[in-house]
């Protein structure tokens, strides 16, 4: 089952901004990122998935289903977490969640059960009947994380769930997302403007940059191997680069590393006899991977 699929998706607003342009994608199940910069389409892509958007153009589909015509379906099976705060102060994480599992079409009893579940997966069963307002920031992302949860959903859409957490919170909300998207078997689509922090928990990567696709793929796919040996040694760098460069080997140096184009088993062959012969510590000799920052580095310029 193809767990989102867009076909030329757009979405021009009404004062002209397009912020969404052409976008065609197919995700499989598991957890995806979608990262771009502020005003990338992120949100807009979200709310075109959930039906809350039409789109200008373009086919979207969530589970096989359309959000356009059918919303309510897509809702059922979708559990979405905003990225603004929207909690009441004065009800408790318990009513407030369990009142969103019944808006979601729970029984009451059900409601309750499911809300208490949904708040002790996000460690928040202890604090459960104290009013929201008095909660720190971190709590207030977990309750929406729990409302979004309530009622089971098979995917889960978290816009910027990191917001306003601290670099500890920011850690412990991600591995709630992973452990969610790994132990519960729920799809879960993270979305967020930092690279780093989304390439630490999903499978797959959705890039977007200026409403326009810039790639999608599997992470491990996107950190493949390069065709450039990284060599490092504890000392005598500049000896090293000197031989590597006399036996005909085009070296280069980025900060402590020594990089060199591998062309066959020879490659390996010279660096490692070329550090035997100087007696250097050889701390390490491997093939480069590809990093996910390049995507965005190699449009340096754009505002990304
Ligand atoms: N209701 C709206 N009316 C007009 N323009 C809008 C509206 N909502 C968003 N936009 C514009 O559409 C573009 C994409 O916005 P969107 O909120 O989808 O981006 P984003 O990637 O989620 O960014 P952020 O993380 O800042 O929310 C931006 O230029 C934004 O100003």
């Amino acid at each position: 089952m193809t767990l989102i699929a867009t076909e030329s998706l757009t979405k021009v607003y009404g004062g002209g901004v397009t912020a969404l342009s052409e976008l065609t994608v197919t995700v499989e199940p598991g957890i995806v990122g979608l990262v771009g910069a502020n005003g990338a389409g992120k949100s807009t892509l979200i709310k075109l998935l959930l039906g809350l958007l039409t789109p200008t153009r373009g086919r979207v589909r969530v589970l096989g289903l359309d959000p356009t015509t059918e919303p309510a379906a897509v809702r059922a099976r979708v559990g979405y977490m905003p990225e603004h705060d929207c909690l009441p102060p004065d009800l408790s994480a318990a009513e407030l969640v369990t009142h969103l599992g019944q808006i979601s079409g729970l029984p009451r009893t059900a409601a309750r059960e499911r809300a208490s579940e949904a708040l002790r997966h996000v460690g928040l069963h202890e604090e459960r009947h104290r009013p929201v307002g008095g909660y720190s920031t971190g709590m207030k992302q977990r309750v929406k994380l729990a409302q979004a949860l309530v009622h089971d959903p098979d995917l889960l859409l978290l816009d910027e769930p990191t917001n306003g957490l601290d670099p500890a919170g920011r850690d412990a909300m991600l591995a709630l997302v992973h452990r969610i998207g790994t132990e519960f078997g729920i799809s879960v689509l993270v979305c967020s403007h930092l690279l780093g922090e989304v390439e630490r928990i999903c499978d797959t990567l959705v890039a977007i940059d200026g409403g326009r696709l810039l790639r999608a793929d599997h992470i491990a796919a996107m950190t493949s191997t390069t065709d450039v040996l990284a060599v490092e040694v504890s000392e005598g760098t500049e000896t090293l680069a000197a031989r590597l460069a006399a036996l005909d080997l085009p070296v280069s140096r980025e900060g402590r590393l020594l990089l060199v184009p591998l062309a066959d088993q020879q490659t390996y062959d010279l660096i490692i006899g070329a550090v035997a012969d100087l007696d250097l510590p050889l701390h390490r000799l491997d093939q480069r991977r590809h990093r996910v920052a390049e995507l965005f580095a190699r449009r340096e310029g754009s505002h990304v």
